[in-house]
């Protein structure tokens, strides 16, 4: 029997994909050969200029409905893997390619402009992470109950507090249709109160959207919105599988 194919297959891969920084302005002097330090990715100094190799031989194939943690030590990649899924870095050498259409959300200030309103600044976001100014007024009014921002909305951003901000960032951000959903971990850093509501719109934004790859040090909020993880330490693949079986190798290493 034939099954209808769906117009777009959402999916991810990467074939040994390396990620490398040089840095021209670093003090080599003391850097005499690869150093492995305990965070950081690795540092080649074998050539002139001090390379960090952020990403080494990452290879991955992710598919539709993957729900994928991704866990390492600070400096392990997962935010420079994140960047590579998105498009956004390309890698050094390697290969990545991405079928689906990307929303990243890596930083919830990103694309927020301090001299608009918070309603405008809705819009402009909304733009920014691939939604129409159509879908976007359907959705205008949803998302400024959820903020419970009121009169403030009319305001300009730059007199909202910390918070504020990121009520109206969370408040676009669950509310659009991503095929591919990159989520680092400055989304679990809003107030305990707030991301209690937040969760039910977060998980069903992952169920709206067809690929999730979530970065977080939160196991709790791992646990919440993934089923699958790949570990990260020094810019390498340590380990993919299921979540609570690569978070209890990692919770056991690091121990
Ligand atoms: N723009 C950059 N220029 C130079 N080095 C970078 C850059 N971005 C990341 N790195 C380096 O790449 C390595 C991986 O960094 P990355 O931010 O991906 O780690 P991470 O796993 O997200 O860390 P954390 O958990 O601390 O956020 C680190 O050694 C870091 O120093």
């Amino acid at each position: 029997m034939n099954v209808s194919e769906p117009t777009r297959r959402v999916s991810i891969t990467t074939k040994d994909a390396c990620v490398d920084f040089p840095i021209f302005d670093a003090k080599s002097r003391s850097l005499k050969k690869t150093v492995i330090g305990l965070v950081g990715g690795n540092i080649a100094s074998t050539s002139k200029v001090p390379i960090i190799e952020a990403l080494t031989d990452v290879t991955l194939h992710l598919e539709h409905g993957a729900r994928v943690a991704l866990v390492g030590h600070n400096g392990a990649g997962k935010t420079t893997l994140l960047r590579l899924l998105s498009g956004i870095y390309e890698p050094t050498r390697g290969v990545a390619e991405i079928s689906g259409r990307v929303a990243p959300i890596f930083d919830l200030g990103v694309g927020m402009d301090p001299e608009i309103s918070g309603l405008d600044n809705i819009m402009i976001r909304g733009l920014f992470l691939g939604m129409s100014r159509k879908q976007m007024e359907q959705r205008i009014d949803d998302i400024a109950d959820f903020t419970e921002l009121g009169d403030f909305l009319r305001m300009p951003l730059r007199t909202y507090s910390t918070g504020m901000r990121v009520r109206l960032a969370l408040g676009v951000v669950t509310s659009i249709d991503p095929e591919i959903l990159l989520l680092d971990e400055g989304i679990g850093a809003v107030d305990a109160a707030f991301l209690e509501k937040s969760k039910k719109r977060l998980s069903d934004l992952v169920d709206r959207s067809g690929l999730l790859v979530f970065a977080s040090h939160s196991d709790e909020f791992l646990r919440e919105l993934c089923d699958t993880a790949i570990w990260m330490e020094h810019g390498r693949v340590k380990m993919q599988g299921e979540l609570e079986e690569v978070l209890r190798a990692y919770k056991g290493q690091a121990a």
